[in-house]
């Protein structure tokens, strides 16, 4: 408990975990004093963006994103995402994840473009390290990540949710996912694409990418982005099912194997970090694209009207 304590400081204890802290026994049926184990022991902490609750019995910790109004990854979300994961992946106990949304209709709406849109090339540096440093943590993970995608999850939220080992959506044809970036006038950096190309393939990411594909949930399914379809009330219980899979599996054969198909990938970024920064600053910052997304951010906004 000391460790779990230090690791979320603002944890509170939820179940019958408080009550056996104070008396620790129970009387059984014959009037024997017996000593009294948690049912379950659940730890939850929130910061501003997410909330992470970790079930010590289970070893699997659900992080939910609640940033209003769409979960989009700014450089705050982005640092405390990375911290967040961090700290459960330092937790011996914490052998799995589920990564859902806390909002209604929306997984993340992906790179949050006010981080973007008329800022500096310091600004945008600090950001995009950010956004590698997520993709890292996630991808790289040693712990099991199941994305619970129970809303819209376009670029960036795509992105994390392909990071995740299992992806499973709500069955609801109004929501969509994929790496939509020439829809913005932007292109998704080699990373992005690369991890496209580990989930769905070649062709069928080379088709995704060019035409900025924003596939709904039965497309989703159909070309290998989402590993199941289940109604979106069952979401998240379809994921605590399916990790339950994936935890009866030794954790050091897994993850060496996990490591022996990603690192290749995260390798390549690691080494050309710095340079990837640099290019998307270079890009982020002519004029003709921040134009586009100045027009884009308005087609958005006009959506509404
Ligand atoms: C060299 C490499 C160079 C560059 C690489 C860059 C890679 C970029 C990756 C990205 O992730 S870019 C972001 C792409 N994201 C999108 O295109 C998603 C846009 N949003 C939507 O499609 C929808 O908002 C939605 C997620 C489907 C949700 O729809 P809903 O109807 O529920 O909400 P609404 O559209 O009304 O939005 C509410 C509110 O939020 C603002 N918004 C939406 N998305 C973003 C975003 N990504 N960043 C910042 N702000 C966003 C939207 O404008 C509305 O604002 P308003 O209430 O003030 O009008």
């Amino acid at each position: 408990m000391a460790t779990l304590l230090k690791l979320f400081p603002t944890c509170t204890w939820t179940g019958r975990l408080a009550h056996l802290s104070r008396k620790g026994w129970a009387q059984s049926r014959s009037g024997r004093l017996l000593p009294c184990f948690p049912a379950s022991q659940r730890c939850a902490s929130t910061t501003s963006y997410l909330t992470v609750e970790m079930d010590d019995n289970t070893g699997v910790a659900v992080v939910t994103m609640k940033s209003p109004p769409v979960n989009s990854l700014s450089l705050d979300f982005l640092t405390e995402f990375s911290i967040s994961i961090e700290k459960l992946e330092m937790d011996r106990k914490c052998r799995g994840v589920i990564l859902t949304s806390g909002l209604p209709k929306v997984f993340s709406a992906g790179l949050d473009i006010m981080e973007m849109y008329g800022k500096g090339p310091e600004h945008c540096a600090e950001f995009w390290r950010a956004v590698q440093e997520m993709w890292l943590k996630l991808y790289g993970s040693n712990m099991i990540t199941i994305a619970a995608v129970n809303g819209s999850s376009p670029a960036g939220g795509c992105l994390m949710a392909m990071a995740c080992d299992y992806r499973i959506m709500a069955d609801n044809p109004k929501y969509s996912i994929g790496l939509n970036e020439t829809l913005l006038g932007i292109v998704a950096p080699f990373w992005f694409k690369d991890t496209m190309m580990n989930t769905i393939g070649f062709r069928a990411t080379e088709l995704a990418l060019q035409l900025g594909l924003l596939h709904n949930a039965p497309n989703a399914l159909r070309v290998g982005l989402v590993d199941e379809l289940v109604p979106e009330k069952e979401v998240l219980s379809a994921a605590s099912t399916a990790i339950s899979k994936w935890l009866a599996i030794p954790d050091h054969a897994r993850q060496i194997t996990k490591s022996m198909m990603r690192k290749p990938t995260i390798d390549r970024l690691l080494s050309h970090r710095d340079q990837d920064i640099n290019n998307f600053v270079s890009f982020i910052t002519k004029d003709s694209i921040q134009k586009s997304l100045q027009v884009y951010m308005e087609r958005l906004k006009q959506r509404k009207t």
